[in-house]
């Protein structure tokens, strides 16, 4: 939690304003039960309304006082406390941003999303107390003791009792219940996981009607929270009575030992009424310094796992050749080497033993179209998504434009691809919006381009509002087909030297996917394009297909020449549709 303070440099001003005008306050409320006692003892025994009056005075003046010295306490600790939150929030989204796929993998969705809300909230509350209350409430109980001592040494011994008594049950009822709230948190973090999965896949869990098994595995992990939380709340009902029948039994005792002092003239009936105000307060201090220990375990625990996500540090480290370096190496004679080259590329997803891929070793010349297909799980994806760098290879070397990748900045190595992963991601905004997001100053000429290529025109223009239509979060209102052609055409309004279409054609029929190849054959000329595909007519017609089988390369040739010499790729075309005259060439 410490290492988290490093954020409050920025907030000094009010880390230190804050707690000294709590601790004014608090000075002032111990003030208080004495003003109390000379009001009962000499206003009102010796019938001096204007003592009253005054000393009623002093009472208004310092309830004001404390009240605005709590007013600034309560601003510095907002002030401090949410741009606290907002900090860590920025960093933590830009580190998660730095992250490649696989530690992203290795956190999970709901992990990042939980610790960059929940958890920065919890350290955001962990610092308005620290603050608010945690000089104050100690300062109130150490002061009243001290201040009851000085009234009476002997009738103080009761609150020498009551304290460690009272602290010894908060430590008690802590050190029960604080393992609890670290359980509860994962507990938390299945219902976000489950609610997230149901929302995002309410559709698959409609169509298999297990809408009541998702309410059970929902019910059953709430009630898993509820349960922790019964625990713990019954764990947090002992503290307020059993505290508050030693507090109510001291101020007996105070009135009882009190009591025969004022007889004896030793003590004065407002002294004791100012020992019973100086008991509630050490009461209330002391429970709130329980709340303080609840709030601070439950930071100490969400600081923890913010930790744990600035510590990951990216594996993969940022190359430095910019696109200017590129610019002057231009007519260098590049371009008549491979645009892509592996070699000998082998690569195993984090936490995984096997190989997703296995010796891949090839070259992609400038303008090549090429297919690759494989039966699912194949490594397909896996490989078009070493080309950007999403993930590293394990093993080999991986050059784009005859430079190893390592050596780009991502920007760099990242403008050359236009990509339509396998599932279509689209975001809220227009359809103008969203091909934008892949080049922010594209003309309407070139919208108009790559969704003329991307056989979008046809739907886009039925739409009232043309480019201007509105998409829906993940493009709920548009068909599947629809949703892939709209990201084939942000991949394509770069114009990049590279296009992935990884089976993002898989939902056109067949008429709209050969005039989307045609398009992509007329119109985008010298464009170096990459086409995975589980059907053999979509690829056929490539330079070259790529044919993988179980994480290695089964074949790579023409179709003609695959059908000749690949076994793989012979019973694929065998088993598809239209292919079975096309496999005797
Ligand atoms: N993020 C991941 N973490 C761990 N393993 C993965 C991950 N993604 C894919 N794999 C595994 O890697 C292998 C290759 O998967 P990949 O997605 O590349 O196959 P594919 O040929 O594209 O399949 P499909 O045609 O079904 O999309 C599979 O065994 C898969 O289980």
């Amino acid at each position: 939690m410490l290492r988290l303070a490093r954020y409050l440099k920025h907030y000094k001003k009010e880390v230190i304003l804050g707690p000294f005008f709590k601790l004014l306050e608090a000075i002032f409320e111990l003030i208080v039960p004495l003003v109390m006692a000379s009001i009962i003892d000499t206003g009102i025994r010796g019938g001096d309304r204007v003592y009253v009056l005054q000393r009623g005075g002093i009472l208004l003046l310092l309830g004001t006082s404390g009240l605005i010295f709590a007013l600034i306490c309560q601003y510095s600790a907002s002030k401090a406390s949410q741009g606290f939150g907002t900090m860590v929030r920025n960093d933590l989204f830009s580190h998660i941003n730095s992250l490649s796929h696989g530690e992203l993998d290795g956190f999970g969705t709901n992990f990042l999303i939980t610790v960059i809300t929940n958890d920065v909230n919890q350290m955001q509350l962990a610092v308005a107390m620290l603050i608010r209350l945690v000089v104050r409430a100690p300062f109130l109980v150490v002061g009243a003791i001290i201040m009851a001592m000085l009234l009476d040494l002997k009738l103080s011994i009761v609150f020498l009792v009551v304290a460690p008594l009272v602290s010894f049950i908060l430590y008690w009822v802590m050190k029960k219940s604080v393992p609890f709230y670290k359980v509860r948190q994962k507990v938390l973090d299945r219902i976000s996981m489950i609610t997230r999965e149901n929302l995002t896949g309410a559709r698959v869990i409609r169509a298999f009607s297990t809408q009541d098994k998702e309410e059970k595995r929902f019910e059953d992990t709430n009630e898993e929270a509820a349960q922790i939380a019964i625990r713990v709340g019954k764990l947090s009902a002992i503290l307020n009575p059993a505290t508050f029948t030693i507090m109510n039994m001291a101020i007996i005792a105070i009135i009882w030992f009190g009591g025969i002092q004022v007889d004896t003239g030793h003590l004065t009936q407002g002294e004791v009424i100012a020992f019973v105000n100086y008991m509630t307060q050490i009461s209330l201090a002391l429970v709130v310094v329980a709340n303080l220990v609840v709030i601070f375990t439950k930071a100490g625990a969400s600081a923890t796992r913010i930790n744990q996500v600035f510590d990951t540090k990216p594996h993969m480290q940022e190359g430095k050749v910019t696109i200017e370096d590129l610019e002057q190496e231009k007519g260098d004679g590049i371009s008549q080497k491979p645009i892509i080259s592996l070699r000998e590329i082998y690569f195993a997803y984090p936490d995984s033993e096997e190989y997703a891929l296995e010796n891949i070793t090839f070259d992609v010349m400038p303008g090549e179209t090429i297919g690759i297909i494989g039966g699912t799980g194949s490594g397909k994806s896996t490989l078009v998504n070493l080309l950007p760098r999403l993930y590293d290879a394990t093993k080999g070397e991986l050059l784009i434009n005859g430079l190893d990748i390592k050596e780009y900045s991502y920007d760099t190595l990242r403008r050359q691809f236009g990509i339509a992963p396998q599932k279509t991601v689209l975001f809220s905004g227009s359809i103008r919006d969203n091909l934008r997001m892949a080049k922010e100053d594209a003309t309407d000429e070139e919208i108009r381009r790559a969704i003329r290529i991307s056989q979008s025109e046809e739907f886009v223009e039925t739409l009232s509002k043309g480019y201007d239509s509105e998409i829906s979060q993940g493009g709920k209102n548009l068909s599947g087909g629809q949703r892939q052609r709209l990201t084939i055409a942000r991949a394509l309004i770069r114009n990049p030297k590279i296009l992935i279409l990884d089976d993002s054609a898989s939902a056109l029929d067949y008429s709209t996917e050969a005039k989307l190849r045609k398009a992509l054959y007329t119109e985008c000329g010298g464009m170096t394009i990459i086409m995975v595909s589980q059907r053999a007519g979509s690829i056929r017609h490539a330079d070259k297909i790529i044919v993988m089988d179980d994480g290695k390369i089964a074949g790579i040739g023409t179709h003609n020449q695959l059908i000749k010499s690949c076994e793989v790729y012979r019973e694929i075309c065998h088993s598809q549709p239209g292919m079975e005259e096309v496999t005797e060439a």
